[in-house]
């Protein structure tokens, strides 16, 4: 059936995911006050890769731990794919995190125990898949960060990048619609950070909207578009123009 989207002409130019309006989070009080974010607004289109960056303890963390629902803002609204994260139940909140936000960690956070597949295929579960499906798409998945042949084997058997193109097939797990990275390449060496950005780029291409934390100026260089932040806000915004051609410029100069 044919439907209004399928005609050009009719298709939302972009449509905004991912939208904060004065989120603000703050630790401790009086002398002690720390204002991690301040005020924060921020508009993410689909499809879209923003990178934010900042010095250390400027809220890069906390903003993403926010707009993901791992954490409560102290005041402000975040609107995710339509629905206000900040007025969602415990319950309702975790259901998110678990089906709508991917996370990438800088230190992977997969669970040494469990098998690579075991390791993708464990956010489907847990959001109430068969396994039978949840092992699919798990393998897909594995087959698509190039990784089918590591299956079986345990996390630990695996080189840094390996790990970490694992725990971005892991959060591609229930088809996300924002995946948010916190320095995924901070723990790796070149060649891998280069593997770990190309396959950002392929989700981009596949129009996966993504917000990247990293202290990697080469990195931000491969987004649509750059945030700055120094003490909680963002202080400077800049659109980057290359686009497809211009991120796979920023990935040539990496290579060397
Ligand atoms: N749980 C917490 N309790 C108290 N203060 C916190 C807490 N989490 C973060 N902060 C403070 O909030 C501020 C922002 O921290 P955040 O981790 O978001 O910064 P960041 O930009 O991600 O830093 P980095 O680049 O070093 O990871 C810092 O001053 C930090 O000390």
């Amino acid at each position: 059936m044919r439907t209004q989207l399928d005609d050009p002409k009719e298709r939302p130019v972009s449509t905004t995911i991912l939208s904060t309006r004065g989120l603000t989070k703050t630790y401790g009080d009086g002398e002690s006050l720390v204002r991690a974010v301040d005020g924060v607004d921020l508009d993410v289109a689909a499809g879209e890769t923003v990178a934010v960056m900042g010095p250390s303890g400027c809220g890069k963390s906390t903003l993403l731990h926010l707009v993901g629902g791992l954490d409560r803002p102290t005041a402000g609204e975040i609107h995710l794919a339509g629905r206000r994260v900040d007025q969602l139940t415990e319950r309702t909140l975790a259901r998110l995190r678990r089906t709508d936000v991917g996370f990438v960690f800088q230190a992977f956070h997969l669970m040494d125990e469990l098998t690579v597949v075991e390791n993708v295929e464990l956010p489907a579960l847990l959001a109430g898949r068969s396994p039978r499906a949840a092992r699919a798409r798990a393998t897909e998945l594995l087959r698509r960060v190039g990784l089918a042949a590591k299956a079986a084997a345990l996390p630990t058997a695996l080189s840094g990048g390996q790990r970490q193109r694992v725990a971005v097939a892991r959060a591609l797990s229930n088809e996300p619609v924002l995946v948010l990275a916190d320095e995924p390449t901070g723990n790796l060496d070149s060649a891998a950070t280069l593997d770990v950005l190309r396959l950002f780029e392929e989700l981009h291409e596949a129009g996966q909207t993504l917000v990247i934390v990293t202290h990697d100026e080469r990195i931000a260089a491969t987004a649509d578009r750059l945030i700055s932040m120094r003490d909680g806000a963002f202080v400077d915004e800049t659109r980057l123009t290359g686009g497809t051609s211009g991120r796979l410029g920023a990935l040539a100069e990496l290579e060397g």
